[in-house]
């Protein structure tokens, strides 16, 4: 996890397994509610906490929280300094949950539902705690649900209309940090504004699975226990470059916010890829060839590092890890692989720049020696 004050601190004890968190999000009235109360159904035998998390609640000190036990619904409270998860201090939104599990018991999922109109970055940030400061809950994946009927228009519009602009509508935030998309109520589209739709997705967050649902009814193990932040995750990041390759150059949508691979064959010097990962997350100095200034929403790879170790790296806006990987290294393809998510995202200047960290750090590496 990168260090500074981005970091929770966390001190509580953490329990033997963290408590996966789902995120999930979407538009105004896409599904969402429809899909909580059809986990809730179908997970009747788990307890599970849903929160609501509302922006504009300032008032209030207390958040309700439904707790869904043998098919009950029970109503609790979580303490905060306001009511909005996000905007309080970041380890105190843990915290107030962690405390609701030392009086209620351990949850076995926590499903967030962001109001339609809000960015998940905030809240994603803020449950991706490092699992090494001892929390008891851990963001386990982000789920977008997509109202078929309108967001063609709604992604569209906002695509063309926001081309060079610098703020991101919520609804493309949505999708481009989605693990999973539930491209929901397609009972209401024909095959062709379905194509047409998974086009537009697919040019924002080409990673993302896709899953078409009606009533938000969706195979559950595709949407829980999802490990999108964990390095047991790590090969997966093939398949998602495969997803993202066999659309590459497919699109021809003149758009602000996509998805770019990039692949490095030999070994990167860990001060070469901390250089790069620090001038594209936080010196802003990556740009476009026309000078806009690139933003990169999520980030997600696998590192082969110059002294053979390899790890995971991902990242949701300006906050990011590794983590180093110990099994299955044999089934590690050679190579480095990243894919980027975000704005003004070009393959040419992403690689240039790249390469001239790798290069960079090669040319340092070999002045040492010299003077060895
Ligand atoms: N036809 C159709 N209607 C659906 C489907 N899924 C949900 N709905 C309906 O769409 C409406 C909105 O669904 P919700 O689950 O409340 O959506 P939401 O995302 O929670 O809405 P907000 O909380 O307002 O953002 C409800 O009337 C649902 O019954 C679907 O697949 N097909």
């Amino acid at each position: 996890m990168d260090s500074d004050d981005e970091i929770p601190s966390l001190v509580t004890a953490a329990t033997i397994d963290p408590v996966p968190v789902t995120i999930i999000t979407g538009y105004l009235g896409s599904g969402k509610t429809t899909l909580l109360n059809y986990i809730l159904t179908e997970q009747h035998n788990k307890k599970i906490a849903v929160i609501l998390n509302e922006f504009g609640e300032g008032d209030t000190m207390e958040k309700s929280v439904a707790i869904g036990e043998k098919g009950n619904l029970c109503e609790e409270w979580l303490e905060l300094q306001n009511g909005c998860l996000c905007c309080s201090v970041k380890d105190n939104g843990v915290k107030a949950i962690e405390n609701l599990m030392s009086k209620r018991g351990k949850f076995d999922y926590i499903l967030l539902e962001t109001t339609g109109l809000a960015d998940p970055g905030p809240i994603a940030k803020l449950f991706w705690v490092d699992s090494e400061l001892g929390s008891d809950v851990h963001l386990d994946g982000i789920i977008c649900v997509v109202d078929s009927k309108n967001a063609i228009k709604l992604l569209d519009n906002t695509l063309r209309d926001e081309p060079h602009s610098d703020t991101i509508n919520p609804s493309i935030r949505q999708v481009a940090l989605a693990d999973i998309i539930l491209l929901n109520k397609i009972d209401l589209v024909n095959i062709s504004t379905l194509v047409a739709l998974k086009t537009i997705i697919r040019s924002i967050n080409a990673s993302a699975e896709i899953v078409e649902t009606t009533t938000s009814i969706v195979d559950l193990n595709k949407i829980l226990d999802l490990k999108s932040y964990s390095s047991s995750n790590s090969l997966r990041v093939d398949e998602m470059i495969r997803n993202v390759e066999s659309f590459e150059g497919k699109t021809h949508i003149h758009q602000n916010i996509s998805t770019v691979t990039l692949e490095v064959t030999d070994g990167i010097l860990r001060t070469s890829l901390d250089n790069f990962i620090c001038q594209i997350l936080w010196e802003n100095t990556l740009k476009d060839s026309r000078g806009n200034s690139a933003e990169i929403i999520r980030m997600k790879g696998v590192i082969r590092f110059a002294d053979g170790s390899i790890a995971m790296i991902q990242s949701v806006y300006d906050m990011y890890e590794f983590q180093e990987l110990s099994n299955n290294l044999s089934e590690v393809p050679p190579g480095s692989r990243i894919i980027l998510i975000g704005k003004c995202l070009e393959k040419t200047e992403l690689n240039y720049l790249l390469n001239k960290c790798i290069d960079s750090g090669n040319g340092f590496k070999e002045e040492v020696n010299r003077y060895r």
